[in-house]
């Protein structure tokens, strides 16, 4: 197909880019042309095997950003990797697929201002994306889901799996222990995730056990078409807009092998460069807080100063544990590269062996308030009550104001979560110590308050953003996160979890043996890095609340520009952000085909 005017303009071909391409594209009359600035090398064999997601982190199908050192982290800059390559994150992530919390969907609509955006809308919208792996009696008792009262079922384009060995002890030790702890999820989370532990899915496609992703899943198998062109090393420079009051946009300018072309569009232009990017894209386009771009030589178009703002991530922390001798890790594939050979086989030959496994089998979702002391609720509502947001009327107070009141309501709420719990069946962030066997829990505190930002630094297209997301600026997030990590002791200790460690309990790092909240804050600080689930940034609210985009998602001031991806997402999901994205972009593409079919 050549042509230089498309209906649709997608800009940056990942998670989101490409479910709204593919499903545009479902309709022959419609030319949708997707601009990606990476290239598709998801055939690479480090993106195929589950096991190799942490080799990508830093290589060339990574943006490779880093934070502004953060005061509260030590005055560590950490990395917030994101995909350069067509599929975006979905191609190089941890695979992990779980959904969100529905009482965090429904403060989209009920708290934030988003009609028509809550659970009951957004929830079918899981099911659109994924497709549930078959599980039959014996293998739902292996994976410890043999208590679920209900199963999603669901038929959409990505394939899902358990991934690795499903029979690994973990499963059915994590959720006997939370079973006895009463807090074991009745039924699959994508059903009613409300809390407690669960065996989580994986974008591994069950059959061949590869790596599934949005290009896999969404662009791949629909490649013939001729009316989807996918350009990829093509980098969007601007968006260029038309009008007065209320702006077109007309088409982008984008820089394909150091050449500068422009492309026009006659219905929309489709916003999905990631958190990190489509406010990049924005301010290069004169969108965003005019002050601020003036500062920059770049002439204001629309004046939006929440642009780039808002920026949430999930913090995630460890503690390794010294695992029995027997348990199956991911250890001796690091130490050893005779046991790396013989899994290379199995899985070249038979689709089996360790690198089918990502390193993450289970999951929790999980309120702190029943887990600690009368005291520490006590100190813990203090906390909250003592760092209310800024009073007045302004749009910034008012979102602040908002965010609080659903923490309020939620985050000391016994029966919400406030932290997702897994396991890693590994080392994480730390080297394996030769002849022996780690298992590693994890913390995201869920809903953190803090909220950062991330903006151009200079009007140069490579350039990279500045990204501050202010890690644990409210102090109640610190504590909380604190509290959360005091749990994981008492996990370690819970029968039948505690029977896969070593005894004594070892710590791989001793200043992870936390014995009190001070031990555990430090920990926080000096040990905590990004979970790469950064969103927010030109976030669906109201105008006066700063908003970005409004309910339909369309960039307020414009008439046909709207943002698809996780920088339009309000408030963060419970745990891992991919599911979310996947569902927001298939509801994105729903709302775009209405609104084109009333016309
Ligand atoms: C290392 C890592 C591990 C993660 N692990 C998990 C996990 O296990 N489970 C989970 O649920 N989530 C995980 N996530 C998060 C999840 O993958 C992301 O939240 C989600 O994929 C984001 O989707 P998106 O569409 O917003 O952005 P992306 O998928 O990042 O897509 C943005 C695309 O735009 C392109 N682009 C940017 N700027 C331009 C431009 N100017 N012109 C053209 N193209 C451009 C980028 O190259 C990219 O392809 C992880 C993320 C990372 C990075």
């Amino acid at each position: 197909m050549s042509s230089d005017t498309y209906d649709f303009i997608v800009v940056g071909g990942g998670t989101a880019g490409l479910v709204v391409a593919s499903r545009l594209s479902e309709d022959p009359r419609q030319r949708v042309l997707v601009l990606e600035a990476g290239a598709d090398t998801n055939s690479d064999p480090r993106i195929k095997i589950p096991a190799s997601w942490v080799s990508l982190q830093g290589t060339d199908m990574d943006w490779g950003f880093r934070t502004e050192p953060q005061p509260l982290l030590g005055g560590r800059s950490i990395g917030v990797s994101q995909g350069k390559i067509l599929g975006g994150s979905s191609s190089i992530n941890a695979q992990v697929f779980v959904p969100c919390n529905p009482a965090v969907i429904d403060h989209w609509n009920s708290s934030l201002g988003n009609s028509g955006w809550d659970w009951e809308t957004f929830s079918p919208y899981y099911a659109k994306a994924y497709t549930t792996p078959p599980v039959d009696d014996s293998l739902a008792v292996k994976l410890g889901i043999d208590g679920w009262t209900g199963h999603s079922s669901a038929h959409g384009p990505l394939p899902t799996s358990f991934p690795g060995n499903p029979s690994h002890p973990i499963r059915k030790a994590w959720a006997d222990t939370f079973r006895a702890n009463g807090h074991y999820q009745t039924q699959d989370p994508f059903i009613d995730g409300a809390q407690g532990s669960f065996s989580c899915l994986a974008t591994v496609d069950p059959v061949t056990k590869e790596r599934t992703s949005a290009a896999t899943a969404y662009y791949h198998p629909n490649r013939a078409r001729k009316n989807l062109h996918v350009l990829t090393n093509a980098t969007v420079e601007r968006i260029r807009f038309d009008g007065e009051d209320q702006k077109r946009a007309t088409g982008v300018v984008y820089n394909y092998n150091g050449e500068h072309r422009e492309v026009t569009c006659s219905k929309e232009v489709i916003l999905a460069a990631g958190a990190l990017q489509s406010p990049k894209v924005l301010e290069l386009s004169g969108v965003g807080n005019t002050k601020f771009l003036g500062k920059h030589g770049i002439e204001p178009v629309i004046d939006l100063p929440g642009v780039g703002e808002n920026l949430f991530d999930h913090l995630v922390n460890t503690t390794s544990f010294g695992a029995v001798d027997d348990l199956e890790t991911l250890d001796p594939l690091i130490l050893d590269p005779s046991v790396g050979e013989q899994a290379a086989k199995d899985f070249a030959e038979r689709q089996t062996g360790l690198l089918t496994s990502m390193g993450v089998y289970t999951y929790a979702y999980l309120p702190i308030m029943e887990h600690i002391s009368g005291e520490g609720q006590k100190r813990l509502k203090k906390l909250l009550q003592d760092n209310p947001p800024a009073p007045g009327d302004g749009p910034d107070q008012i979102r602040a104001q908002a965010y609080y009141k659903i923490a309020e309501r939620g985050l000391l709420d016994p029966k919400q979560a406030s932290g997702a719990y897994l396991s890693f069946i590994g080392p994480w962030g730390g080297p394996p110590e030769p002849g022996s066997r780690t298992l590693t829990l994890c913390v995201m505190l869920s809903q953190p308050l803090s909220r950062g930002s991330v903006h151009i630094g200079s009007k140069d297209i490579s350039a990279a953003p500045i990204v501050d997301p202010n890690y644990l600026s409210n102090p109640l997030d610190l504590d909380l996160f604190a509290e959360h990590m005091l749990y994981i002791e008492t996990l370690a200790r819970s029968a039948p979890l505690t029977d896969l460690l070593k005894h004594p309990i070892i710590h791989r790092d001793p200043a992870s043996d936390l014995t009190d909240l001070e031990t555990a804050r430090k920990w926080v600080q000096k040990n905590s890095n990004s979970m790469w689930h950064l969103g927010g940034s030109c976030a669906m609210l109201p105008r006066q609340m700063n908003g970005v985009v409004d309910s339909t998602l369309k960039v307020y001031g414009t008439t046909n520009l709207r943002i698809v991806d996780s920088s339009a997402i309000p408030l963060m999901s419970t745990a891992n952000l991919q599911a979310t994205v996947f569902a927001f972009a298939e509801r994105a593409a729903d709302l775009i085909k209405e609104a084109w079919s009333q016309k």
